[in-house]
């Protein structure tokens, strides 16, 4: 008996439930059910999706043993929390960076993230295992999560755009290998469209004889600082899968795992390539919203409209909505770039150099405006930034993460280097190695030694404010909020005239400049800007 894997070439849904084409459809035994509707559909489809997952209708299998290849920001979590609601499944982590598997075995697990200790330490031992043992994971396992990094790729093909798979590859290859029965293979990882397919084959010219893979799209969304909440109470939760009762079967199969906490309104089954897609589009859009108010902001600063107000006027109308409107000095974190570019990619790889553009741009802003702002802090210190102390104060791309990947901080460092500043440096959860880490050219030898005679990384936000010209929010950790800071304290011990440079509005500028700072903040003109001009 050959390898069967169901056939990907065209995982097509129509919405009536009709077979396509491979015979093993059963009338309305569709999946999703024909015969449940929430309602308030108008579209076919709308009123497909609309559809409770209801995983009874299609005979398939309990998953006992779990297997998630890669114990990173998105892995761990997952599956500690998909443990934890599961009491009776097994969940094992693997990763083949030992050092990351034995710290989440530590006392101090590998990343923060607030209400992650509890849950892995209240599972860990139980029915949660961490290890770097991929051979048993997988031969043990009933359903594999493949959780692996995508970064951009750096070189050949697409280098600089494309998504490298090599990671999913190698998993995807591993599993082949070592597999001796069944499995359902979950895509979790951000892939490009109809990476699927690639698994297919892989998996297909590899297995033992007689082991049949299913194959499911199963996008994450959480976010960094709120993963636990995120993956608590999803807005939705997608699976992807062909259209063949085998497909519904391993679908229905995750689904159970899901329903133990997330109501089946929200856990959606579609097609392998619109689950893909989906995830690359849901990062985009998101990202495209942070551009549009940034570019809103440079309107603001030039003409005296304040971006918050704008945003919050926009937010109000509910078909815009509030969230994703705050305006920053750039949006950073591992994925926001990375699955946009992916996104430019494929466009230009489909031949549509016009949608390419449209989203490339999205990235384009993003960078205009960290260079925006540093050329604001330039220009503000009187055009030279050559031996002044500037405190940075955050270094990790967003609040309530250690995590630093494409923070915006780093191109802020950088450029203030370029202009030959000190620079201090002061972050709550970012630890000193990744700092330096970020810092250093690679491939560089000495470029440490001269980093550090620039820069200097301190253990408090006073200290690192201590002497400085210039104080700027990189991060909007609440412990540097005017209402937790004592500023007062800061203002004393710094060179005058003291300037704060809010990149990330957490700040009461009026109560800060009643205590002497010259305060410079994203989306809002400096204060000796009379608007509307000749009104004053
Ligand atoms: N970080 C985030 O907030 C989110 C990330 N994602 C996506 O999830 C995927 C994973 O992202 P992160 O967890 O942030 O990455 P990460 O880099 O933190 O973790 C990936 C882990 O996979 C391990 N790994 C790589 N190849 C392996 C192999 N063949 N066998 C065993 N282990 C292997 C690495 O050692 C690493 O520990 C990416 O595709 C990302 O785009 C999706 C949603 C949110
Ligand atoms: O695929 C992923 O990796 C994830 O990417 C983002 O999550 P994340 O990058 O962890 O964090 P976000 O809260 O989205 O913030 C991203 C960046 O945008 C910035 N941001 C966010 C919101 C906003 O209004 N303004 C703004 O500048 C943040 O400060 C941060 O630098 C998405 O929000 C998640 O849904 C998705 O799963």
């Amino acid at each position: 008996m050959h390898n069967r894997v169901n056939d990907l070439e065209s995982p097509v849904w129509d919405g009536s439930g009709n077979r396509n084409g491979n015979g093993d459809d059963k009338g309305d035994n569709c999946f999703p059910p024909a015969d449940i509707s929430r309602g308030g559909a108008t579209t076919p489809a709308e009123r497909r999706l609309s559809r409770p997952f209801n995983a009874l209708m299609v005979p398939h299998k309990t998953i006992k043993k779990i297997c998630c290849i890669g114990a990173g920001y998105v892995g761990g979590p997952t599956c500690a929390v998909i443990a934890e609601k599961n009491p009776d499944i097994i969940v094992t982590i693997v990763d083949i960076n030992p050092t990351r598997i034995a710290a989440w075995n530590s006392d101090t697990l590998p990343i923060y993230e607030p209400g992650l200790d509890k849950i892995v330490k209240g599972c860990r031992g139980r029915n949660l295992f961490f290890s770097t043992d991929v051979d048993k994971g997988i031969i043990e396992a009933d359903l594999i999560f493949v959780s692996v990094n995508t970064p951009t790729k750096k070189k050949g093909v697409g280098a600089g755009y494309a998504a490298d798979l090599g990671y999913v590859e190698s998993a995807t290859r591993h599993i082949a290998r070592v597999a001796q029965s069944d499995k359902i293979v979950v895509e979790k990882s951000t892939v490009p469209c109809r990476t699927a397919h690639s698994m297919r084959y892989i998996l297909e010219a590899n297995a033992r004889p007689g082991i049949h893979f299913d194959i499911l799209s199963n996008p994450e969304f959480l976010a960094e600082g709120t993963a636990v909440p995120d993956l608590m109470r999803p807005d939705r939760v997608l699976i992807g899968s062909l259209d063949t009762l085998a497909g519904r079967a391993a679908a229905a199969s995750l689904a159970d795992i899901y329903a133990s906490w997330v109501p089946r309104g929200q856990i959606i089954a579609m097609n392998l390539w619109s689950s893909e897609l989906s995830k690359l589009a849901a990062n985009a859009l998101l990202a495209q919203r942070i551009s549009s108010i940034n570019a809103l902001s440079a309107i603001c600063e030039a003409t005296g409209a304040d971006v918050d107000e704008v945003s919050y006027a926009c937010g109000l109308d509910t078909r815009i909505g509030s969230k994703f409107l705050k305006a920053s000095v750039g949006f950073g974190g591992s994925c926001f770039q990375k699955d946009i570019l992916n996104l430019v990619y494929l466009s230009e790889s489909l031949h549509l150099p016009e949608v390419a553009a449209y989203w490339r741009q999205v990235v384009e802003m993003n960078e205009y405006q960290k260079r925006r702002f540093t050329d604001r802090v330039i220009s503000s210190l009187f055009n030279t930034l050559t031996g002044k102390k500037i405190a940075i104060l955050g270094f990790a791309f967003k609040k309530d993460t250690g995590d630093t990947r494409e923070s915006p901080a780093i191109t802020l460092v950088n450029y203030f280097r370029a202009e030959r500043a000190n620079i201090s440096i002061y972050d709550p959860k970012v630890e000193d190695s990744q700092i330096w880490m970020d810092l250093t050219e690679p491939g560089v030898v000495d470029d440490l030694a001269e980093l550090q005679k620039q820069v200097s990384i301190a253990t408090n936000a006073y200290s690192a404010c201590d002497d400085a010209d210039a104080v700027v929010i990189c991060t909007e950790w609440d412990e540097f909020r005017d209402t937790y800071l004592d500023y007062g304290r800061i203002y004393e011990n710094m060179k005058k005239p003291a300037f704060v440079f809010d990149g990330r509005l957490i700040l009461d500028r009026n109560r800060l400049e009643g205590m002497g700072f010259r305060v410079e903040t994203i989306g809002r003109a400096a204060s000796s800007f009379k608007t509307p001009r000749d009104w004053e």
